[in-house]
């Protein structure tokens, strides 16, 4: 009778030489062999996308491996589970060789050295996007084309996107990798205009291998970017370069982005990250914690992950400033030294008091809408629920009266605050888009 823990034991063997660190973290390091019956091995994943890679790209290594060793016919069968992935601090600490020219190709395409596939913790809200992120850097241009990932701020949708570049040039050294903010993009579009470089400006962006551009919700109100953009993504496309695009939300949600941008992010695969659970942000303090050979005890961990819990920037801020207490008082950092200095500054905080109008620039720019039509008479929907949601948000985060409230809105009543307050709430009970755009709006006013 086989056994399957020395089947699984010598298939890692074997996958552990055969594919690269970043890969055999996503895949086999995923992966759980659940039970081997009438030589039917079934094997748990995370994710559809992760049961389909294994189909494609992996399972042929387990019927070959399964026959020499057993003398008999492995049928590999995948199941995808639900629960939390168990002990993620257990991924193998596997450091790529990287060349020169890799490094400094890294560099031109304007990567960010730090985030790269390794430094990346695989959690729960990631795993997908973590996989997809993969198989588009080891096979560019044909699986997911476009790749896009969309989710709250913080949550390291621009991580994932520079360890594709990084991953790609890994791969292939000389390939043409370039990142841009959509700012960017846009701003290198109008100055082509200006100063007659068009032609340089479609030189520069459509001649690469892969195209990374963040952040597109900045794309909402400019047509004229807009227009250039597709024409942009055509040219690569049908060239079958791979082009990779986050944001804060889903395509179709981004206000004024036109109709056909929309139906061509939906050709590729859109992948939204959520905030870690517990255990991945506890993972990810430990990460950080070990490359900067800070010493510190899993319990003083666990509380700093305990505090901060929907954006790892944030998650990461609050590990520099225990870090910098700690210096500072010159003493060990320990679970009550990191209380202390997050206790400082939830009450510098507390001081700090939101006013009106940084919520209502906030909604605004959440928006892409006009500070004055947010406090002006506009009946249309696409002012009306931010001029609501600002006005629910005022009462929930301030302590100003409604009259106060309805006076900083362009003089409205105060039954049109309290209105618009039970409007949010209600919707709120059902709506996890307004629950989502929400919750950011909030995340943002804490940067
Ligand atoms: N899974 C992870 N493992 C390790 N570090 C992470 C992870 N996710 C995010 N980070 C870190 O958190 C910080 C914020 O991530 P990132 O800038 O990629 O977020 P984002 O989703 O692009 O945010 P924004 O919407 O503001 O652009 C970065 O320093 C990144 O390295």
């Amino acid at each position: 009778m086989a056994d399957i823990k020395y089947i699984w034991n010598e298939l890692v063997a074997i996958y552990r030489d055969s594919l690269t660190a970043p890969s055999f973290n996503a895949w086999i390091e995923q992966a759980t062999p659940i039970s081997l019956i009438n030589n039917d091995l079934t094997i748990e994943v995370p994710s559809a996308l992760h049961k389909e890679y294994w189909e494609k790209n992996l399972s042929t290594k387990i019927v070959e491996t399964g026959f020499k060793l057993t003398g008999s016919e492995i049928t590999p069968i995948f199941t995808i589970k639900n629960d939390i992935i168990e002990d993620i601090s257990a991924q193998p600490k596997m450091e790529p060789i990287i060349s020169d020219i890799t490094k400094e190709n890294s560099k031109k395409a304007l990567l960010n050295p730090k985030y790269t596939f390794d430094t990346f913790v695989i959690g729960k809200g990631n795993q997908m996007a973590h996989a997809a992120a993969l198989v588009v850097a080891d096979d560019p241009g044909s699986t997911y084309n476009p790749l896009f990932f969309y989710g709250g701020v913080g949550l390291g949708k621009t991580h994932l996107m520079h360890a594709i570049g990084h991953q790609m040039l890994i791969n292939n050294p000389n390939a043409k990798v370039k990142y841009v903010s959509s700012e960017t993009f846009a701003n290198d579009f109008i100055n082509s205009i200006q100063n007659r470089t068009s032609e340089s400006f479609r030189q520069e962006y459509r001649n690469v291998d892969l195209l990374l551009v963040d952040d597109i919700q900045f794309f909402a109100d400019k047509e004229g970017t807009q227009e250039e953009f597709f024409h942009t993504f055509n040219s690569l496309y049908n060239d079958g370069r791979q082009i990779v695009l986050t944001s804060d939300r889903l395509p179709n949600e981004i206000p004024k982005l036109q109709e056909r941008l929309v139906s061509r992010f939906a050709w590729g695969l859109s992948v939204d990250i959520t905030p870690p659970d517990l255990e991945t942000r506890i993972a990810i303090l430990r990460k950080k914690a070990n490359a900067e050979h800070l010493e510190i005890p899993d319990d003083t961990l666990s509380y700093i992950a305990g505090q901060i819990d929907s954006n790892i920037r944030e998650l990461e801020g609050a590990l520099v400033r225990v870090q910098a207490f700690a210096t500072m008082k010159n003493e060990d950092i320990t679970t009550s030294l990191a209380a202390d200095s997050l206790k400082t500054l939830r009450s510098v905080g507390a001081n700090n008091q939101l006013s009106i109008l940084s919520i209502q620039e906030k909604v605004c720019e959440y928006y892409h809408i006009q500070l004055k039509d947010l406090k002006g008479k506009k009946r249309v929907k696409t002012i009306v629920l931010p001029r609501q949601i600002a006005m629910y948000l005022s009462r929930e985060l301030t302590d100003n009266s409604l009259p106060k409230i309805g006076a900083e809105f362009g003089g409205k009543d105060h039954t049109t605050v309290i209105h618009s307050h039970e409007k949010i709430q209600q919707l709120l009970e059902t709506d996890t888009s307004i629950q989502k755009e929400i919750n950011d709006i909030k995340n943002g006013l804490s940067n």
